[in-house]
Order: C-alpha cells, then structure tokens, then sequence
C-alpha cells in the first residue's frame, strides 16, 4: 500500500465544474468539499515547474490523432465555439450540451475509431508520463492518468453556453481537483490551421507563451505557480488534447478503450 503521510491540516475546496475554468455563472456547480491535505512520496509535486517538447510525439502521429479527432467530433459538437470529446467517459459536446458517445451510437462507434487509434493514444500517453516524470524527478509508476481527458476542437464561433468559455485564466488544480501534472499534446499549428489560441502562462512578472504545433507537448504541474489561459481563436480550428495525471490512486482512470 502506499504511504500516506496527512499534514493534518483541513482546508475548505470550492470545486468548480465547468471544464473551462470558469467561475460563477448560473449553471455553475459549486460545491464545498472538506480536503485533507495529503503528501504521496515520489509523485506529490515537490517541485513547480514546466517545459515544452517536441521530441515526444511526431507530426505523423499528431495527424493520426487529429483525424480521430476530427472524425468524432464530427458526429456532433458544440453550437457555439468549443467542444470536446472525452473518449474515457464517452462525453461528447451536442448543441448546448453533452451526449455520451458509447450509449448514443452504439456498436456504431467501431465504425468511427479503431483498436489502432486507441492503442496509439495509449502510446503517446505512457510517453508523455514517462517525460514528466524524468523531468520532475518522479516514479511514473505512482503516477495515474486522471479524468477528465478530452480532445478539444476550438473555432472562432461565439460561445453559446458556459461551456464553450474556454479562454478563463484557471488553475488546472482549482478546476479539475485530481489534476496534479498537467499535459497538452497539439494537434494543430498555429499561424497557419488557426490564428489566436496560443496557450498563455500568466506569471507575475508578465506572460509566457506557448504556440501550439502539431506533435508540440506542453506540461506543467497543475498548482496556482501555472495559472493560465488560452487566447480566443479568431480563426481557423485548433485540435488539443488535454491528459491529466494524478498522485492519488482514488482518482486514478484506465485508459480509453472500446466498449
Ligand atoms: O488547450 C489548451 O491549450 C489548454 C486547455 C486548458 O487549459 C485545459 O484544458 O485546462
Ligand atoms: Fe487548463
């Protein structure tokens, strides 16, 4: 089992649940949760930090999944700007709201994706864990994959609900709870499949900016040193991948898999 050392400290935890970052807003869910603060050796964030690769992931491979990203979220998607699909939970952005794609279509959905398409997001997954872990000095097998993991598909059409709202300075942590490293694999460039949507870390002493590119990685530890937020994009579509880890076994996911 693993050591759980309690810092014996409680702390009030606002959980926001727009996926976005958002806060307030009528659809909003807060609700207040007690957190014991817990420290987890060899994968609790001992150091800040975040860097940018793109050695990890190849444009070939990036195109793989774009296309499977374009083939699902073609199936629906968001009226307004933003939509996602979740392939662990099955979430998939309808109009003003989400549909889950395993119940909607069925056995059908083996004629959208592929064993291979799976498998390569397992790939790319355990590739992207194992660079995070080597540069934060952590023990990859104490870290999990946590929910929620989508693709993202962003136009320069104007939001119709809190969910399209994408462009919220947020910290990963605050919105999503389990987040403890956060990654994010590009599967479009910027400057010439859209403009706008560059990646911006708001940092005290001003910004830093990241240009999404197909095949680009981006991770960062989940805590408020990362606030950050996307710029609109104005136009073309940009394709993302959000995949989370956490140190917290009880919010550990398995990876996507067809049903
Ligand atoms: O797509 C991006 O560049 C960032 C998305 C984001 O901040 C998030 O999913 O929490
Ligand atoms: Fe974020």
């Amino acid at each position: 089992s693993v050591p759980i050392k309690h810092s014996g400290r409680l702390r009030l935890r606002a959980v926001n649940y727009n996926r976005w970052g958002g806060v307030g807003g009528k659809d909003t869910a807060v609700d207040l949760h007690i957190l014991l603060l817990v420290s987890l050796p060899g994968c609790t964030p001992q150091r800040c930090g975040r860097a940018v690769t793109d050695s990890v992931v190849t444009r070939e491979e990036a195109q793989v999944l774009r296309r499977l990203a374009e083939r699902g979220l073609a199936l629906a998607g968001s009226e307004g700007g933003a939509s996602i699909l979740d392939l662990h939970s099955g979430a998939l952005s309808m109009g003003k709201q989400f549909v889950n794609i395993y119940r909607y279509f069925g056995d059908q959905i083996g004629d959208v994706f592929t064993q291979e398409d799976f498998q390569l997001y397992r790939d790319v997954r355990g590739r992207i864990q194992a660079v995070i872990a080597e540069t934060f000095g952590l023990d990859p097998t104490l870290m999990y994959l946590t929910k929620p993991t989508f693709f993202s598909r962003i136009n320069s059409t104007a939001a119709k609900t809190q969910h399209d709202e994408y462009w919220h300075p947020h910290i990963d942590k605050v919105t999503y709870g389990s987040f403890d490293y956060t990654s994010l694999l590009y599967l479009s460039d910027y400057g010439s499949d859209f403009s706008g949507g560059r990646f911006v870390f708001m940092d005290q002493n001003g910004n830093r900016t990241v240009e999404p590119r197909a095949g680009r990685v981006s991770f960062f530890s989940s805590g408020s040193e990362n606030l950050h937020r996307v710029e609109k994009v104005t136009w073309g579509t940009r394709y993302a991948i959000t995949v989370s880890f956490t140190c917290d076994p009880a919010h550990a996911i398995s990876d996507p898999a067809l049903p």
